[in-house]
């Protein structure tokens, strides 16, 4: 049966551990769902790579893409815009690929509007101690940023309640096998089925 793919959306704050429990899983064999690479207009980090990590462009760039409806979604989030290009996601959609976003939350319920039968999975802290030490500990952020990304984290993890599941990030094998479960159950999900179905039930009777 030729079915769309299915949209996976990871989010949860800042520095929680999305891109590492997503590398985690798509080390794995039979976990290499379709990535896709955001825009963004925030600097690049010391090793992050231009098409591989994010597509870096600038301000003008970017609104440029929200203004020809280039983005499936996307967000200011401390002073940068992200956002989802649509042109990938659909056409890998379309050719019944599975498509993974990591993404913050306000750009996830955009997303949700959307595509209401998209898999929702919040990434979340054992507490927000720990979130401190993993944003400090990954050396990325001054200490500015840092406040803010926390007082962000907070209306974050409100947001909870709109997704699908929540998994806490403890370790991250263990999170990575509580994602894959999750996915490998949804694909068998009734409403994923029923179109074809129908369709198949119109042509035999006909
Ligand atoms: N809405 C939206 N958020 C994104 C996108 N790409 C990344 N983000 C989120 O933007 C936030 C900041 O990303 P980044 O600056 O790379 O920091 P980090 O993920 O905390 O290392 C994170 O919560 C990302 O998940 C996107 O395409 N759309
Ligand atoms: N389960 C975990 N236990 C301890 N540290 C973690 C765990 N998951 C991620 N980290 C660390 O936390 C920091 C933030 O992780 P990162 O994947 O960059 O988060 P995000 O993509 O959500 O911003 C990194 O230094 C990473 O090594």
């Amino acid at each position: 049966m030729a079915k769309r793919g299915m949209l996976i959306v990871l989010s949860g704050p800042s520095g929680v551990g999305k891109g590492t429990v997503r590398k985690e899983i798509f080390s794995q064999p039979g976990n290499n769902f379709d990535y896709s690479i955001s825009m963004t207009t925030r600097k690049m980090r010391p090793g992050e790579v231009n098409g591989r990590d994010y597509y870096f462009v600038t301000k003008e760039e970017f609104e440029k893409e929200i203004a020809s409806d280039g983005m499936l979604e996307y967000a200011q989030y401390v002073d940068n815009y992200y956002g989802t290009p649509l042109k990938y996601v659909n056409e890998m959609l379309d050719d019944g690929k599975d498509v993974f976003l990591e993404i913050e939350v306000k750009g996830a319920m955009q997303v949700r509007d959307k595509v209401p039968d998209g898999l929702f999975i919040f990434l979340t802290p054992p507490d927000l101690m720990e979130l401190r030490q993993r944003i400090v500990h990954r050396g990325t952020d001054d200490l500015e940023t840092i406040d803010k990304r926390m007082k962000k984290a907070v209306g974050e993890i409100e947001m909870m309640q709109n997704y699908d599941y929540a998994v806490v990030n403890d370790e991250v094998p263990k999170a990575a096998e509580k994602i894959k479960t999750i996915i490998r159950a949804e694909r068998w999900r009734v409403k994923r089925f029923l179109p074809d179905y129908k369709k198949q039930l119109g042509d035999a009777l006909k």
